[in-house]
């Protein structure tokens, strides 16, 4: 099944003093989806945010919420966060053994289910779970901050794992360094959700992060083919 290449800017590279509009912004700027980058300082080491703020995010666009869930364990505030109006809910499949139960919970909650795998987790890991699941994230940093450098063995990564889903209707996400140097090659893996944060938030102006998500779609589109 082939899905449309989504732009998904991550608010971890923007104005934490003015986030409402960050979100506004970047949504009139072209963002198909935002990002949103929730840490624990347990699973990763660093701090983000948490459902009350992700809450008061909500009313600023209809656009989809895309939760990356960088905390373990990560099943005792699923519901808190659906109810916060996230859309998309995705798990680290190393956050917790129950994988299988936490993707069931997110449908349950009447969300989709993603499952994030970190650079050094094979994609071996969800075989058995890609019935539950409606999107892969792939990391392609280690997770816990922006900026950082995209590791290019992951495109071979995102190879296998389009090769594993088959026909299933689950999107492919790559999440970490993702630029208009670096869309084309991931898209053209097989991914066609593209999370950037220092690529857009960088620009200081709405027209800024309108230029970069068209040069990141653009790139991928091209890579795609
Ligand atoms: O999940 C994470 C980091 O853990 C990401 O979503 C980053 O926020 C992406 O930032 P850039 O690499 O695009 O700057
Ligand atoms: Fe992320």
């Amino acid at each position: 099944m082939i899905h449309p290449i989504r732009i998904a800017p991550s608010i971890l590279a923007a104005d934490f003093s003015k986030l409402g509009q960050e979100v506004r912004d970047v949504v009139d700027a072209g963002a198909d989806w935002v990002h949103l980058d929730v840490m624990d300082g347990h699973f990763v080491p660093n701090i983000t945010f948490g459902p009350d703020i992700i809450k008061s995010l909500r009313p600023y666009t209809d656009a989809t919420f895309d939760c990356h869930l960088m905390i373990a364990p990560a099943d005792p505030f699923l519901e808190a966060f659906a109810k916060a109006g996230c859309d998309v809910l995705t798990v680290h499949a190393e956050a917790g053994p129950h994988l299988h139960r936490s993707l069931q919970t997110v449908r349950a909650l009447g969300k989709r289910a993603g499952v994030s795998l970190n650079p050094a987790t094979p994609e071996s890991t969800i075989e058995y779970v890609l019935d539950a699941v409606d999107l892969i994230l792939v990391m392609t940093v280690n997770p816990g901050f922006g900026g950082q450098k995209f590791i290019a063995e992951m495109e071979e990564k995102i190879r296998r794992i389009r090769a594993m889903v088959g026909d299933r209707p689950i999107e492919i996400e790559v999440d970490g360094g993702v630029t208009p140097e670096t869309a084309g090659a991931v898209a053209r893996a097989g991914s066609n959700v593209l999370v950037a944060g220092s690529a857009v938030f960088k620009g200081d102006s709405v027209a800024a992060y309108r230029g970069a998500i068209a040069a990141i779609r653009a790139a991928a589109e091209t890579g795609r083919g």
